[in-house]
């Protein structure tokens, strides 16, 4: 007979005492076995977060592991079962469809090369969410060739189409640049910390400042449905393109060399001495762009309109739709005798209120069997079903 996984909000029995560690029940602790090792999560004093302690049976010892990844914001775990034998599925305390799935990674791929790297016991947090990644869209090409005036257009025309990723930076806002829309402006250390974390997807040295693309700016794109775009350097192309990210990657040349100095100089945001770094880098980074093998098209902005066309082209987009990539929920019909403990990697989740074996309007169902994903990253490749009563 197949393991039973149902999991039951407002349920206390999933939380059994596992091996003789006590559970602080009122603060919704909760503990999960893998191999020696218990994971007990939450209930720590610091209520801003998710406490992660982890017990090791074969010397009765505790660990406190360095957790990476985004942390859920929410304190309080409801429910934790093991999935995939690799990561804790966390049904978080307030039912929020969009903010209440996480996962524990805690012997997943990126987990046991982060343990090598840090020679340290590693947890890693990541969000589920719901639907797939949209093929994100990178740009690159020397400053000043014109990435961002082709975004802005193609935003313009594509606005549910397409979602910017707003990168972190520690240069200094110009005039027109406003915090959270053009760049997150940080400072060196804060981001220096960020991505010790594991929060960068890339990040790079650029014209003397740190430039990075963080998860969380790739996910809330995707989150909205939207297909990503990405404006960075070559270095941080690369890096990209070495993670194996699914990506159409396009290098954006100019017609000449000195047209590239005279659209820098007469954007008119740098000082002399930042052009002539900036004039510097376009060498190697044209020499980069043209060489590398990393892009997929490269495209001479000339004239601007005969590019922004190419660029459409290349992205599918000649028809000009504007469309956004929502998935519709669906519903799923299961007889109540069975319900879902039958099918492996099916959850049921009951809301607040309802009794374990009746299936009601407040029952869902969560399939986990075709997980994508992960830390450091987005958690997809799962959906929620409504449960109808078919009795
Ligand atoms: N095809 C074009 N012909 C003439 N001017 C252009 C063309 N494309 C862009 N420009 C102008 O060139 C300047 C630089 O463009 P833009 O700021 O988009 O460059 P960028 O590649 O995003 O630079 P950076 O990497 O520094 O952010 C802008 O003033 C823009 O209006
Ligand atoms: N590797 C990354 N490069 C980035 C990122 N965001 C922007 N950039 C690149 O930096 C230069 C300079 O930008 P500017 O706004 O100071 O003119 C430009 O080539 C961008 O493509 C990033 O997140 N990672």
């Amino acid at each position: 007979m197949a393991e039973d996984k149902d999991i039951f909000v407002n349920d206390e029995q999933h939380k059994v005492l596992a091996r003789g560690i006590d559970l602080d029940l009122s603060s919704c602790q909760t503990s999960t076995i893998l191999g020696d090792k218990t994971y007990v999560v939450g209930g720590s004093d610091d209520k801003s977060s998710l406490s992660i302690q982890i017990f090791d049976n074969s010397n009765e010892k505790w660990i406190i592991p360095t957790v990476l990844g985004t942390k859920p914001s929410q304190c309080q775990a409801q429910s934790a079962v093991l999935v995939n034998k690799d990561r804790i599925f966390i049904l978080l305390k307030d039912f929020k469809p969009d903010d209440c799935i996480w996962f524990l990674e805690v012997d997943t791929q990126y987990v046991r090369e982060q343990k090598k790297i840090l020679e340290t016991e590693v947890v890693a947090w990541s969000k589920g969410a719901k639907g797939d990644r949209p093929m994100p869209v990178v740009i690159s090409g020397p400053s000043g060739v014109g990435k961002g005036t082709l975004i802005s257009e193609l935003m313009k025309e594509f606005p549910s189409t397409f979602g910017f990723s707003v990168s972190h930076t520690t240069r200094a806002p110009r005039d027109n640049e406003k915090e959270g829309v053009h760049y997150h402006f940080t400072e060196r250390q804060a981001m220096g910390k960020a991505i010790q974390e594991g929060k960068f997807l890339e990040y790079a040295s650029v014209h003397g400042n740190l430039y990075g693309t963080s998860l969380e700016a790739v996910e809330v794109v995707a989150d909205a449905g939207k297909r990503c775009i990405l404006d960075i350097d070559v270095q941080g192309a690369k890096s990209i393109r070495a993670k194996s990210l699914e990506a159409i990657f396009i290098f954006i040349c100019p017609p000449s060399f000195p047209e590239l100095e005279r659209r820098l100089r007469a954007r008119g945001t740098e000082t002399e001495e930042q052009v002539q770094k900036r004039l510097q880098n376009a060498t190697k980074e044209l020499e980069q762009g043209r060489s590398s093998g990393v892009f997929d098209h490269i495209l001479t902005n000339e004239v601007l309109e005969d590019c922004y066309k190419s660029l459409k082209k290349h992205l599918g987009l000649d028809g000009g739709m504007d469309v956004a990539c929502h998935t519709s929920p669906k519903i799923a019909r299961l007889p109540l005798d069975k319900l879902i403990s039958e099918t492996s990697d099916k959850f049921l989740i009951h809301r607040g209120g309802s009794e374990r074996g009746k299936a009601s309007e407040n029952s869902f169902v969560l399939d986990l069997s075709s997980l994508k994903g992960g830390a450091p990253g987005r958690t997809r490749g799962f959906n929620i079903y409504t449960v109808k009563n078919s009795l």
